[in-house]
């Protein structure tokens, strides 16, 4: 194994005179310019995750296309930038009846429409529904080393906002089975079954194998 990848360890002395080893967490920075993201994948990832996570707020530019390679450009981008192990994430709204428009140009749509737009958008088609999507891309910082991702789908209807409007367009999406929107759900409730924890929970297990073989 190379020493880059070995984990550190904290060594010292403990009250009876005992050296204690203790494996230290690399980190992990999640480069973001959304406040609100970075506040829910705490909440999500909770201080098991075996990776210590620190953010910087650099709002990366994204290119057109299909999500993954959003994602996959967005994440070279921030490694370069950063030059050590990252993480990024794209969510996309796609409206089933718009044959999956918005999608990753959805925050183009809501600054400009607002939930309320959106929900009009929809005005003229009998289907409702449509995905929330969370792409994860993590990169090592290594070169040549490719970017893994980790996506979540949750399915809902577009409906009429309702709800708390502190974080984009959850007052006017509800998820299957459920008659709450996001915004009218606790924090709590969302991160249970949102499209940002779907992705989380793959992006977990993959850090506690990867952190295990060390
Ligand atoms: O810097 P990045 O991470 O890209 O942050 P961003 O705000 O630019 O985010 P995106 O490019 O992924 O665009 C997604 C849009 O959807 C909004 N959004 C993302 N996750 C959401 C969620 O769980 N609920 C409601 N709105 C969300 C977000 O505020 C943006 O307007
Ligand atoms: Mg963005």
């Amino acid at each position: 194994m190379s020493t880059t990848k070995r984990q550190k360890r904290e060594i010292s002395f403990n009250d009876d005179n005992k050296l204690t080893v203790k494996k230290m967490k690399k980190s992990l920075t999640f480069v973001t310019g959304n406040a609100k993201k970075l506040e829910e994948l705490i909440q999500i990832l909770g201080s098991s995750f075996p990776r210590e996570i620190k953010s910087t707020k650099i709002d990366l530019p994204e290119l057109q296309g299909e999500i993954e390679d959003i994602c996959i450009k967005k994440c070279l981008e921030a490694s370069l930038t950063m030059q050590g192990p990252v993480i990024v994430e794209d969510t996309c709204l796609c409206f089933n009846a718009l044959k999956g428009l918005p999608g990753p140009y959805i925050k183009w749509f809501l600054g400009n429409l607002g939930p309320e737009g959106l929900y009009k958008l929809l005005a003229g088609f009998e289907d409702k529904s449509a995905q929330a999507i969370c792409t994860f891309a993590y990169h090592s910082g290594v070169k040549d080393e490719e970017v893994v991702l980790f996506k979540g789908i949750t399915n809902g209807d577009i409906v009429e906002p309702r709800g708390v409007r502190d974080f984009g367009w959850d007052p006017c999406f509800q998820p299957n089975g459920y008659n709450q929107t996001y915004a009218e759900m606790s924090k709590e409730e969302k991160n249970k079954i949102s499209h940002r924890f779907k992705a989380l929970d793959l992006l977990r297990e993959y850090f506690i194998q990867q952190d295990s073989k060390m």
